[in-house]
């Protein structure tokens, strides 16, 4: 979150201990309209004892985290986290370790002679702690409360806390849920941030705004004033450079710098050849037209393609996509007096697919080019705003900042653009015959509607986009022999982009794409749809 805010909200301080889901936590806290910040679990005590005794500071969540409290030199939270008289909400990890440090005792599976315990879970819900009272998905005939969670754990308590009562347990965690009421001490096995925990969002609200007390004040419209500030403050009288894609995000993130900056913000729009059917036309037309900003076009085309020759991994390929991007914004800052920054519309699912920096075990799936992609000598310091929001977020926050509802309803393009989505060498022949296919079905797909929500299919979709294969079938097109490449439909529904369904089009709209595509693009004479999901496929294809 945005670190810069004014002490007037109530708050909440969430300590990391590195698991992959903290963010969801924060967004959890969000979306019950309460202001939080995360901070790594060894922050400074005096730090904590600020946030709480004199910024608005009304809780605190501990994170779960790939550590075992079972071996030495473990993290532990501060111990004063413990001491302010504050709520404290320890989740996995948290859980283990509020256990350890106030006297309860944590075993490992292999210790119990116990599996781990990965996914899904029925929890029972025991007694009417203030927490979870009235929360359930249903009841037994016996009465007792059931929670459906979701569990990522191999170490359990296996003593409570004196002065704990037990809130929650499994057939196979006993102690699945804990709380100390006088103190307002709680804590679970489960994870009550991710989706998958029905009743989560309910949980979180439960603790923020009566356990905690927190007023639910946090809007995007508080979330601009309070970035734009500390846009200011960081930048100072500097100049900043802005990677412009015309896509969602970078859009935002322009909108929100010139509000705060003006003038001081030059956008540099790449067009590096991969891009769709005459989209840098319209993203330049639907800038000056949108924003008042200044923006700089670059024609970069053949740089891009020269790099690229050759070069058949996906990695590798991002790689060089990644490292052309910035000498490019290197190349146009160096024309700009003062310029010192380099704004991106980088979001939050970037960062965690990218790398998952600063997370111990966490695995790179792939080198979002913005994220893995740049250089360690690079002379510009970065300005991300949009860091720590996800998708959705960024579309309210575009909103809000009066951004016409056509460009933040578009569907995303990936910065290196069809350099993702021609499998292998990247050739510009290749591009030109994507480009059309691509233009093709989203086309049908804007044209399209569903009788029964009277949206376009464009609109149930999060994002669809045409897959160059470069392998070659034979076909039989006006009596004569074709022996042409094929091209892959991927459509995808999706929230947060993390996750992903493949979308059930209706035939009569593939059948009409594919028939376009076949009969006006010549070099095509085959198209499938890709019916993977996410996992265990990713959206893009490379
Ligand atoms: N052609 C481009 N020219 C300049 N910068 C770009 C270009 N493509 C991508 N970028 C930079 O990389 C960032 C990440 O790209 P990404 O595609 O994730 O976001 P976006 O294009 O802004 O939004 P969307 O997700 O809706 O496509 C962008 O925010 C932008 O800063
Ligand atoms: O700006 C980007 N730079 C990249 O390198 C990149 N790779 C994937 N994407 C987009 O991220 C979302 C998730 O995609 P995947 O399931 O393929 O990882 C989808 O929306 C993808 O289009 C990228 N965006
Ligand atoms: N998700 C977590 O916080 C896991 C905590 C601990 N590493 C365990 O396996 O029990
Ligand atoms: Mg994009």
């Amino acid at each position: 979150m945005i670190k810069a805010v004014a002490a007037v909200h109530d708050k909440i301080l969430i300590l990391d201990f590195g698991s992959q889901v903290t963010q969801l936590i924060a967004r959890r806290v969000r979306d019950a309209r309460v202001y939080s910040e995360i901070h790594p679990y060894d922050c400074d005590p005096e730090f904590i004892r600020q946030f709480i005794q004199e910024q608005g500071g009304k809780g605190i969540i501990l994170s779960g985290g790939p550590s075992s409290v079972t071996e030495a030199d473990s993290p532990r939270a501060p111990q004063i986290v413990f001491e302010l008289g504050v709520p404290v909400l320890g989740i996995c990890y948290g859980m283990q370790t509020m256990a350890t440090q106030l006297g309860g005792a944590v075993a490992s599976a292999e210790s119990l002679g116990k599996a781990r315990e990965f996914g899904y879970s029925e929890v029972r819900a025991h007694g009417h702690t203030n927490l979870l009272k009235n929360i359930q998905d249903f009841s037994t005939s016996e009465g007792h409360g059931i929670l459906k969670v979701w569990m990522s754990h191999g170490d359990s308590v296996t003593t409570l806390p004196p002065t704990f009562q037990l809130m929650a347990s499994t057939q196979s965690c006993p102690i699945a849920g804990m709380a100390d009421e006088v103190r307002r001490f709680y804590a679970f096995q489960f994870h009550p941030e991710v989706t998958h925990t029905l009743q989560g969002t309910a949980i979180i609200e439960r603790f923020v705004h009566e356990i905690c007390a927190c007023k639910p004040d946090w809007v995007m419209g508080d979330y601009i004033s309070e970035a734009v500030e500390h846009i200011r403050k960081q930048v100072g009288s500097d100049e900043v450079i802005l990677g412009l894609s015309g896509g969602v995000d970078s859009s935002v993130a322009a909108a929100l710098i010139h509000r705060a900056i003006g003038d001081q913000l030059t956008c540099v729009f790449v067009d590096h050849g991969l891009l769709r059917l005459n989209e840098g036309d319209m993203v330049m037309e639907m800038f000056a037209r949108n924003l008042g900003v200044k923006v700089i076009r670059v024609d970069a085309k053949e740089k891009f393609m020269s790099e690229l020759a050759g070069v058949a991994d996906p990695e590798a390929k991002r790689k060089i996509i990644g490292k052309e991007f910035v000498e490019i914004f290197q190349a146009e800052s160096g024309k700009i007096e003062n310029a010192k920054w380099l704004a991106q519309g980088t979001i939050y699912p970037d960062v965690i697919e990218s790398a998952g920096k600063g997370k111990k075990g966490a695995h790179t799936i792939k080198s979002h080019h913005n994220v893995g992609g740049l250089p360690e000598d690079m002379h510009l310091k970065l300005l991300e705003p949009l860091r720590e929001l996800f998708k959705d977020e960024v579309r309210e926050l575009g909103v809000a900042l009066g951004l016409p509802r056509e460009m933040v309803y578009r569907h995303p393009f990936p910065g290196p653009g069809l350099g993702v989505r021609i499998l292998g060498e990247v050739k510009a022949e290749f591009a030109h015959l994507l480009q059309r296919a691509d233009a093709i079905f989203i086309e049908e797909l804007r044209n399209t509607v569903d009788q029964a929500s009277q949206k376009s299919w464009y609109d149930l979709t999060s994002q669809a986009f045409a897959v160059f294969l470069p392998v070659k079938s034979v076909g039989v097109m006006g009596d004569g022999r074709t022996y042409e490449y094929v091209v892959a439909l991927r459509a995808v529904q999706t929230q947060d982009f993390m996750t992903a369904h493949w979308a059930h089009l209706p035939y009569e709209l593939l059948g009409k794409v594919s028939n376009r595509i076949i009969n006006e693009v010549r070099g095509i004479n085959r198209v499938v749809y890709d019916i993977s999901g996410k996992p265990p496929a990713t959206i893009e294809w490379e």
